[in-house]
């Protein structure tokens, strides 16, 4: 099987009128479809980034990004991002929120509008539909943003910190959550955090560790494969 997402010989510099930052320095990553991977690093050390560079976003000074077999060199796949705030609209309901998504990319059908309720009814958001996001608690609300971003059925899902503005105990129980609906939907998905304790939180198989980037000493990013599905 060839995975879903291989980065080749990645590195990354910005440019900017100040000097050069070099940020990823030679990474080399393979995530095959259903997996759950995390990396785990401080602040500063370039998760950001690696998740920009695989949704195309911006392009690597040096290596390949390969999504599906193809090159990314721009936004052409789908892919979907899940930040640390969750920006749903105040406005709008949690039914209208979660159809953002599909209303700006013209996609609403009868099939992503039945899509939508399943997922609301499978994760116990449907009774809720057409409260306002703040009438909702923190992982409510995350699980809502996830919803609005599986309805356009991305090929993988990039998590950036997803539950750092949730308090310890939300947390706990928005990560359990958030997991179970991906590994139910089949999801591939790749999460950046800088607290260890999210990416063992689903504990699983520690597949690679590696370091990176002399520029940036003592740094180690802890790749942690957490595999979804038949492989856990
Ligand atoms: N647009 C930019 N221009 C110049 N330098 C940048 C830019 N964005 C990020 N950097 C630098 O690149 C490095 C990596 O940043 P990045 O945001 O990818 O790290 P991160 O691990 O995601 O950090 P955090 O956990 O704080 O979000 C940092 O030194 C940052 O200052």
């Amino acid at each position: 099987m060839s995975p879903l997402v291989k980065i080749k010989n990645l590195s990354y510099t910005y440019h900017t009128p100040k000097g050069e930052t070099k940020t990823l320095e030679n990474i080399n990553l393979e995530i095959n479809k259903g997996e759950f991977v995390s990396i785990v690093g401080p602040s500063g050390c370039g998760k950001s980034t690696l998740l920009s560079l695989i949704s195309g976003l911006l392009q690597p000074s040096i290596g390949e990004v390969f999504l599906d077999k193809s090159l990314i060199i721009n936004d052409s796949h789908y892919i979907g991002y899940m930040l640390q705030k969750d920006h749903l609209f105040e406005w709008r309901t949690v039914y209208k929120n979660v159809l953002l998504g599909l209303e700006i990319n013209n996609k609403i059908c009868k099939e992503s509008l039945q899509y939508i309720d399943d997922l609301l009814k499978k994760y116990g958001l449907y009774d809720f539909k057409n409260y306002k996001p703040s009438q909702l608690s923190g992982g409510m609300r995350q699980k809502a943003a996830l919803i609005r971003t599986l309805a356009l059925q991305p090929e993988i899902l990039l998590l950036d910190e997803p539950f750092a503005a949730l308090d310890y105990q939300t947390r706990l129980s928005a990560g359990d959550e958030i997991g179970t609906i991906l590994k139910k939907e089949n999801k591939t998905a790749l999460l950046v955090t800088h607290d260890i304790a999210d990416a063992i939180f689903h504990k699983k198989l520690l597949n690679q560790l590696f370091h990176t980037s002399k520029y940036k000493q003592m740094i180690t990013i802890l790749l942690l494969h957490l595999i979804i599905g038949t492989k856990s």
